[in-house]
């Protein structure tokens, strides 16, 4: 009987406390990830206005993800005790680089012009929350776990649109293969497995609070996917 309890901790233990709370709020992370638009971009049936809508968001959205993800950067760089921390956090800030050039040539192909798109509620909240996560009173492990899923929202809502039996629309593919790639894939599990490690040593009220930030975090990911609805 000891020996039972003893072996399925262990194995709770090596599926890690990330995967532990994605299970307990499956609806929530599936309503983020499997998002009705995301699925329509699989499906074909996309309505480019949504599509023009979220382009414009997501391009605001990643200028003000920028400097949240530089706060990570440096928060690795004093706190992690990990060199590769702060080398996975510098890969992911070099391709935000790349991605603001995509987003420009982006609009400049679906006439969007990101001079004129106004922020909605659910973007301004999201970068509220963002900013709130800034603060130095936020501990690393939280902040690393916000991280996580931010990216791995994108990670598997896109790499849906590419997998076996799709129907993305050949213009959507660039939009999918940005989030969607393997590399892309293999950076997620990277922060994963720093978030994992932070977690390890954490106290009772930490991972409390990790928990309900990866849960506001898909709230604002729905909410964000919510947005193209209005066209
Ligand atoms: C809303 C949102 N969440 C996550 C990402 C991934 O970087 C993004 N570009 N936009």
């Amino acid at each position: 009987m000891i020996d039972e309890e003893a072996t399925s901790m262990e194995k709770l233990e090596k599926r890690g406390v990330i995967n532990t709370w994605i299970d307990k709020h499956r609806s929530i992370y599936t309503a983020a990830t499997r998002h009705a638009f995301v699925v329509s971009i699989r499906d074909g049936s996309v309505d480019l206005s949504s599509f023009r809508t979220w382009l414009g968001q997501d391009y605001l959205f990643v200028r003000g993800f920028v400097p949240f993800v530089a706060n990570v950067l440096i928060r690795a760089g004093k706190e992690s005790g990990e060199t590769s921390d702060m080398e996975v956090v510098l890969g992911g800030l070099a391709s935000l680089n790349d991605e603001i050039e995509w987003f420009k040539s982006e609009g400049a192909k679906w006439d969007v012009d990101f001079s004129t798109v106004v922020p909605q509620t659910a973007n301004l909240e999201y970068s509220r929350f963002l900013e709130a996560l800034m603060s130095s009173e936020v501990k690393y492990s939280v902040m690393m776990t916000a991280f996580w899923a931010i990216e791995a929202v994108y990670q598997e809502s896109f790499a849906h649109c590419l997998e076996d039996g799709n129907k993305t629309p050949t213009e959507l593919t660039g939009a999918c293969h940005r989030w969607g790639n393997d590399g892309f894939k293999q950076y997620c599990s990277s922060v994963k497995n720093i978030a994992e490690r932070c977690l390890e040593n954490a106290s009772g009220d930490v991972l409390a609070e990790a928990e309900d930030v990866l849960v506001r975090v898909l709230e604002h990911e729905v909410a964000f996917w919510e947005m193209s609805r209005g066209g």
